[in-house]
């Protein structure tokens, strides 16, 4: 039964749902590095939210770990090269708690606009200052987003409801999604031109660290009014103190830090500014939404193989799974056989589908192609690794979908490129299950590609086949199958025979020295 650990607190749900399907779970939130590393290669699934931090270390120690679960969005805390590197898939809940955190950026902004915090503290202090606190309205107000993905869409809308011009920069948002949102897609330099309030919704990424910099602050429209409810990081923090305190800002409220939890910072106690401890998500709503989604995501990879909301592998639906499980059987082993004969020497491939096989999500047959060929030399390639380790490795992987019906009513081909050229090799499913190689170089022989195997390539001549089964009955070497294709009658001919035991490096020389034999190799599946 997989095992899951959960280690940030998280709605009972939760735990409910893994249980309810047949994953055993432990809850202990809080724990400290150590802690989490003494004990996390008992786990295949670590369930989170942003407390946990999964660093290289963490990962280290986690040898059983098949999936990181995150109930929420940001997956900044979680080292996803290095999870990748491992095999690891990270999942994320990207809607679960979108409204919630847009909420939270509305009522930020009300309560900048108005200065609630301050007004309610000076009136619970007995001080009644009406005089002191003077708001100012939204209406007509222009609201620059940056960032208008899922949160920063559903803030704009609000704020259209709250009658306010809503302008955004966000490189990929297209013109139509502006369109369609009813806002303005400006540059960043315009934005803070324009903006009455801005509010940030980007991840946190190489290009967005520090977007309101110092020089960009300055750029703002005087006594604009700044919300940040996405990442600690993309605001300059001390900058943004000596904004408040010159008035070039009116007022910022932070939800995230760029050190958290944040028990100090340089902005506590400046006048206008308000501080929540990372709550965009906390709502009773949001969390049960992330944590049903988050258990039952991870329940489904870890129990049925279906992949759902991954950062770092293609989304595999469980009705999907089991249609692909054989034809990633099948690529595995094309993969396999290219990779045991041709190993590092091969620069590209170039994955094929045709048939049946071309109405299928492509991507998990390409990454099993890919960790069938590199786990040749890797023992730690997986689907999931396997194509950014092909991609640290430069070579140069093509996807090619043919719609065209061919000779078989499904067909995977495998071509590598090598100093030598292009070689490929091609399978089917027998009864849409069993996978099958029906093409090797070029020559057709139809073989179940299992167990220990042996690779032959001798010039066609009478009597040969007798000779290799004598060789290898005199070295104790039991035939299972025998597999023979050939060009043409007195041409290039292959066989590919499984047998009972691994063959050794002595069985190999004595078939290369049959005459005629120009390659043996043994291979194993
Ligand atoms: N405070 C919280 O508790 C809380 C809760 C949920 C989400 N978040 C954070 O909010 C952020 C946004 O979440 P989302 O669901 O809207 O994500 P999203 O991926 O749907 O949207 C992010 C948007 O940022 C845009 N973007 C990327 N790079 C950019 C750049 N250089 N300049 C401008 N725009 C850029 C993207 O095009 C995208 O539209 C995430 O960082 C997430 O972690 C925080
Ligand atoms: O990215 C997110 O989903 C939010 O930052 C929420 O974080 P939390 O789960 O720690 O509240």
């Amino acid at each position: 039964m997989p095992k899951v650990l959960i280690s940030d607190s998280m709605d009972p749900k939760a735990a409910e749902i893994f249980r309810a399907n047949g994953v055993d779970v432990d809850e202990k939130p809080g724990l400290s590095k150590d802690e989490l590393k003494a004990i996390i290669g008992e786990y295949d699934g670590l369930a989170i939210r942003s407390a946990t931090k999964v660093t290289p270390d963490v990962l280290e120690a986690a040898t059983n770990l098949k999936v990181i679960g995150r109930a929420g969005i940001g997956v900044d805390n979680v080292d996803i090269p290095a999870a990748s590197a491992k095999g690891v898939v990270v999942m994320n809940t990207p809607f679960g708690n979108s409204i919630t955190t847009a909420e939270h950026a509305i009522a930020l902004m009300f309560a900048l606009a108005r200065e609630l915090p301050a007004a309610d503290a000076s009136t619970q202090a007995g001080k009644w200052e009406k005089n002191r606190f003077m708001g100012v309205e939204l209406t007509s107000k222009t609201l620059g987003l940056i960032g208008a993905g899922n949160i920063g869409s559903i803030v704009a809308e609000r704020a259209l409801g709250l009658r306010m011009k809503v302008v955004a920069y966000d490189p990929f948002l297209t013109p139509d999604r502006a369109v369609d949102l009813g806002i303005e897609k400006v540059s960043l330099d315009e934005l803070l031109a324009r903006a009455d309030f801005i509010t940030l919704h980007t991840p946190l990424t190489d290009q967005t660290r520090n977007i309101l910099s110092r020089e960009n602050l300055a750029k703002t429209k005087r006594g604009v009014r700044i919300i940040n409810c996405a990442r600690g990081g993309l605001i300059d923090e001390e900058a943004l103190k000596d904004a408040l305190e010159s008035g070039q800002i009116a007022g910022a409220a932070l939800d995230v830090f760029s050190e958290e939890p944040a028990k100090q910072s340089p902005l506590f106690g400046t006048p206008g500014f308000v501080a929540t401890p990372h709550l965009g998500a906390s709502t009773t709503e949001a969390q049960v939404n992330v944590a049903i989604q988050v258990a039952e995501q991870m329940s489904e990879y870890l129990t049925r193989g279906g992949v759902t909301n991954a950062l770092n592998m293609p989304s595999l639906s469980a009705e999907e799974a089991p249609k692909l499980r054989p034809y990633m059987e099948l690529a595995e082993k094309l993969g396999s056989l290219v990779g045991q004969l041709e190993g590092r020497r091969v620069t590209g491939i170039a994955i094929e589908v045709e048939g049946a096989a071309a109405t299928l999500n492509q991507k998990p047959i390409t990454g099993a192609v890919l960790a069938g060929l590199m786990r040749t030399y890797s023992d730690t390639v997986n689907m999931v690794n396997a194509p950014f380790l092909a991609k640290e490795r430069g070579l140069d992987v093509r996807e090619v979908r043919h719609d065209r019906e061919g000779d078989y009513h499904t067909l995977v081909r495998v071509t590598v490129t090598t100093n030598d050229g292009e070689r490929s090799v091609a399978g089917t499913l027998f009864g849409n299950s069993a996978p099958r190689l029906i093409d090797m170089f070029g020559i057709k022989v139809e073989a179940e590609l299992e167990g220990e195997m042996i690779y032959l390539v001798n010039e066609d001549s009478p009597g040969f086949i007798g000779r290799l089964g004598t060789e290898l009955g005199e070295a104790g070497v039991n035939i299972g199958t025998f597999n023979l294709g050939r060009r043409a009658a007195g041409e290039e001919a292959v066989a590919l025979v499984s047998v009972d035991s691994h063959v050794e490096q002595d069985v190999v020389e004595t078939l290369a020295s049959l005459p005629g034999v120009k390659r043996v190799a043994p291979l194993h599946f």
